[in-house]
């Protein structure tokens, strides 16, 4: 038995960010081999084996009317002056409508597309709160990953909270629950899979990888 059926996962574009290492542009809207970086993520996101992805929905903070073009609604992060990442993880919490939300960012293009498979099977010990993705890198080392997550949504008052307390990172938050890390170094597994372009040159590389 699956612990998680299909469209009960809402999925999340983040792309709220400043993109400082990339001049300032707005990166979800640069072109990856041709497509919007967010718009390819969307559909990656809605190519994800089993179905289990329902809902989808996009957090950005500039050229709202360019995201809404991709057919998604789009919320802007409700906490002010680029507060990161989790501030994008609470706005999709406050907005989603089923019980578990999956973000992913809008500069990793090639991320798997089995992501919301995976990562739901960690919810089938059924005290798992989060699942997060880790990805073994060049050098050998596994690292987290933790803009791509896999939720529950009951964590809102959580989030809320430690936010306002003026927590930002992202593995703080989630260690403060039962984060399940989620290795993606199987056989066949892509070695780019996690691989994030936050400049120009990077996006570039990936293209042509
Ligand atoms: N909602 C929201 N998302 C953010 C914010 N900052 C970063 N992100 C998202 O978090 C993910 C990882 O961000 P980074 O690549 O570290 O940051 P970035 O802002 O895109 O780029 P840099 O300014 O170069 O660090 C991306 O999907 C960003 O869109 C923010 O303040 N709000
Ligand atoms: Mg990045």
């Amino acid at each position: 038995m699956n612990p998680i059926q299909p469209g009960q996962i809402t999925a999340l574009v983040l792309a709220g960010g400043r993109g400082s290492r990339m001049g300032g542009v707005d990166k979800g809207l640069q072109n990856f081999n041709g497509t919007p970086l967010a718009l390819h993520t969307v559909m990656r996101l809605q190519m994800q084996a089993g179905g289990l992805v329902g809902d989808l929905m996009i957090n950005a903070n500039r050229n709202l009317s360019a995201y809404e073009a991709f057919g998604a609604p789009v919320w802007p992060d409700t906490l002010s002056d680029y507060a990161g990442p989790l501030a994008g993880f609470m706005t999709g919490l406050e907005r989603c409508e089923t019980p578990y939300l999956l973000t992913a960012p809008c500069d990793t293009p090639l991320f798997p597309l089995d992501l919301a498979q995976r990562l739901a099977q960690a919810f089938e010990d059924g005290s798992t709160e989060i699942a997060m993705a880790a990805a073994r890198e060049a050098d050998g080392q596994v690292r987290t990953q933790p803009v791509f997550c896999l939720m529950r949504v009951n964590l809102l008052e959580s989030l809320v909270a430690f936010t306002q307390a003026g927590g930002r990172k992202i593995d703080r938050w989630t260690d403060q629950h039962r984060t399940v890390v989620v290795t993606f170094d199987q056989p066949g597994d892509d070695p780019r899979a996690f691989c994030n372009a936050n400049t120009l040159a990077e996006l570039h590389v990936l293209e042509n990888s």
